[in-house]
């Protein structure tokens, strides 16, 4: 049996306004049923790639499919309306002299007995039945984005587009949402692509992470891989903050405050760069000028001075400046841990944690 191709592929494709190249050969590939946020800073060509898909805009090279079939490459280009996509924007444009149930059902083909059915059942996954005869004035905005999303799904697109479709709702409602959203698409054997600038966002709805950067993906792969094994310090950055202890190789070692690191591979006198994310730094008490014994996880301690601490929810922020170099870290605290400005403390990194890049 032949397999089955992705839902949405796309090779190689290449975007540009006025001869100036915004996306770069991006190659991507959903399957039914699966979400994949593409993420990234404003201006790196996320929205482009998306429109492209869309049918909105015509890339300068490049081939996408749907199910197997070409709708924009050598071939031609397929009409937007032709090709089985729905969007979802941050701006939900509902009609506003429609009511909910004909919001939903525009676009849909049938009787009108048929198109109220279909809209009644998407109200229903949403929870808004009840306003199946109001108009769009008489909702909130949250229950606004679910009725947009019932009217999205409604036509049973192959591949959904959704551009930030959720920043625009407070965060308690967000999550919701989001999760409610999913949970409608994945059902619908929907493929998924999602645009967010967010990281926090991608790694809780995404299947798959793909990482944009200057109009090129830098990296892809399931959330916990592009966080936990990020392919260079700006990826590492994009996610958390980070601190950076900074060395230079030597028999492919780096002296460090916190002891050696293998920087294997790298030939003598490389700078690098020793990441690691503020909660993956330990702090212990001075004791009388000694720290805790090294260990095999956390490496060597180096003693610190607190700068300032901060709670922020969760967690407490401290800042410290290392007695070796000068240097400033930071180390997320779970709960309130306010030590004050002048404490020395001993911090120690998780050697598990720390990722080690050529300086670029
Ligand atoms: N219609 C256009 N004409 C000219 N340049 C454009 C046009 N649309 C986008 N660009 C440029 O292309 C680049 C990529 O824009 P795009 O909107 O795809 O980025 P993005 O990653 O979606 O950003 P954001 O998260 O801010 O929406 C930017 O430099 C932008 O200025």
């Amino acid at each position: 049996m032949a397999p089955v191709p992705p839902r949405l592929e796309i090779i190689d494709l290449c975007c540009a306004f006025d001869g100036h190249q915004v996306v770069t050969d991006v190659s991507l590939s959903i399957a039914a049923g699966q979400v994949l946020c593409l993420l990234g800073p404003s201006g790196c060509g996320k929205s482009t790639t998306l429109r492209a898909i869309a049918g909105v805009e015509t890339p300068v090279a490049g081939i996408i499919r749907i199910d197997g079939v070409e709708v924009c490459g050598p071939s031609g280009l397929t009409l937007p309306e032709q090709r089985g996509v729905g969007l979802i924007f941050q701006d939900f444009a509902l009609f506003p002299h429609l009511s909910v149930a004909d919001n939903v059902a525009f676009g849909l083909k049938g009787s009108r007995a048929q198109k109220r059915a279909r809209a009644r059942e998407l109200l229903e996954r949403v929870r808004l039945e009840r306003y199946l005869d109001a108009y769009p004035h008489e909702l909130s905005g949250g229950e606004q984005q679910r009725v947009a999303l019932a009217r999205a799904i409604a036509p049973k697109p192959r591949v959904m587009l959704m551009d930030e479709p959720f920043s625009g709702l407070d965060n308690r409602l967000r999550d919701g949402i989001r999760d409610e959203t999913l949970a409608l698409l994945k059902e619908e054997g929907t493929a998924v692509l999602l645009v967010t600038h967010e990281p926090e966002e991608a790694m809780r709805m995404a299947d798959e992470i793909a990482l944009m950067r200057d109009g090129h993906i830098v990296q892809r792969g399931a959330p916990y891989n592009v966080y936990n094994a990020p392919v260079d310090r700006a990826a590492a950055a994009f996610f958390s903050d980070i601190n950076v202890i900074e060395g230079e190789v030597n028999g492919a070692l780096t002296d460090t405050p916190f002891g050696q690191f293998l920087a294997p591979g790298q030939p003598d006198g490389t700078k690098v760069d020793i990441a690691i994310r503020p909660q993956h730094v330990r702090i212990d008490f001075d004791r009388e000028g000694r720290g805790p014994h090294p260990t095999a996880q956390d490496g060597t301690p180096a003693r610190a001075v607190v700068q300032r601490a901060r709670f922020i929810g969760k967690e407490s922020l401290v800042e410290f400046k290392l007695d070796a170099n000068g240097a400033t870290m930071m180390a997320t605290v779970p709960s309130v841990f306010l030590p004050k400005p002048g404490t020395p403390l001993w911090l120690m990194i998780r050697r598990d944690r720390c990722f080690v890049f050529p300086r670029k």
